[in-house]
């Protein structure tokens, strides 16, 4: 038996051009294009690549891009004078600061200068409680993209098992946060976890973001499990993931592959929460973009 793979990429595809389409009509409701700001700090080259990915998807969305690159050794009070002066720009509707920053910069002190709502990665304290108390702000580009890719696979997520590996505040936490709001009942493991996989094997739902290269075993789930890989590692052998996809392949239901998983979602879903930013900040109402509701 092999499992279903599901394909990110083609779901990335037609999410972006619904927002493409729903750029059209809010420039044709208010006069003007939704712009996002990236900053990027340093010349990494991953980061750079991630960069203009961004870059060139939010222009075939029809979306205006400004791109901010500054020096590797950046003062911080100068990112944060950038960060102000775009928080104050009427024509930038979202913010992202690439991430990882240099060590020299307090990152979550960059990320609390960002305007909340202009947070479109949703890293901002704010818009993380926001998110566990149910109120509108901007849920996380990632785990956005696997709910979305959950409800197309399985229908309604209600009372499924669902185990997070991984407890970050960009996935972990709000993974768990919008699977709780699905009604899953929801594990998070992590590294301190004992017996990882014998809370995997009680599964429905497994959603892997521990950044080790096939770590999630195709022996420890549960036959028939929904398998999400959030992992992007880069290994002598190529691209994989934080699951053994081979042997997730023989024992799933459904996987996503790496790459055209989760990683062509976060982006669509970032072009998606910079178009909702820009209906807010203008008070336009939005036509849904997310074919299966999507999150706030
Ligand atoms: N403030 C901030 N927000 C982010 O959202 C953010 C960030 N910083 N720093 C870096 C990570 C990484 N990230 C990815 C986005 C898309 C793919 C993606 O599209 N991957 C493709 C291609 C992978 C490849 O070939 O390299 C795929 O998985 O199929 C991957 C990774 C966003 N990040």
């Amino acid at each position: 038996m092999s499992a279903q793979i599901i394909d990110g990429k083609a779901f990335a595809a037609g999410l972006r051009a619904r927002v493409g389409e729903g750029v059209a009509a809010f420039h044709a409701a208010s006069g003007r294009v939704p712009g996002l700001a990236v900053v990027l700090v340093g010349e990494d080259p991953a980061s750079a690549v991630y960069v203009r990915s961004k870059g060139k998807a939010t222009r075939e969305a029809g979306m205006q891009s400004f791109e901010h690159r500054l020096p590797a050794d950046v003062d911080q009070d100068d990112l944060l004078a950038v960060i102000d002066r775009l928080n104050g720009d009427a024509e930038v509707d979202g913010i992202l600061v690439q991430l990882p920053l240099p060590p020299h910069i307090d990152e979550q002190a960059v990320i609390t200068r960002i305007d909340p709502d202009k947070d479109v990665d949703g890293f901002h304290p704010v818009n993380a409680g926001r998110l566990a108390t149910g109120l509108d702000g901007f849920v996380p580009c990632t785990p956005a993209g696997c709910v979305m890719l959950l409800k197309d696979t399985l229908g309604d997520l209600s009372g499924l098992d669902a185990v997070v590996i991984g407890r970050s505040n960009i996935v972990g936490k709000p993974m768990a946060q919008l699977l709780i709001a699905e009604s899953c009942t929801v594990t998070v493991a992590h590294s301190r976890t004992r017996d990882l996989a014998g809370v995997v094997a009680r599964a429905d739902i497994v959603i892997a973001a521990v950044g080790r290269a096939e770590m999630i075993k195709g022996e420890w789930l549960k036959p028939g499990a929904c398998v999400i890989d959030v992992g992007i590692n880069r290994t002598a052998a190529g691209l994989v993931g934080d699951v053994d996809f081979a042997g997730a392949m023989s024992v799933a239901g459904a996987v996503t592959p790496v790459p055209g998983g989760v990683g062509p979602m976060t982006i669509a879903c970032l072009l998606r929460n910079t178009l909702i930013s820009a209906h807010r900040r203008a008070g336009v109402p939005m036509i849904e973009t997310a074919p299966n509701g999507g999150e706030r």
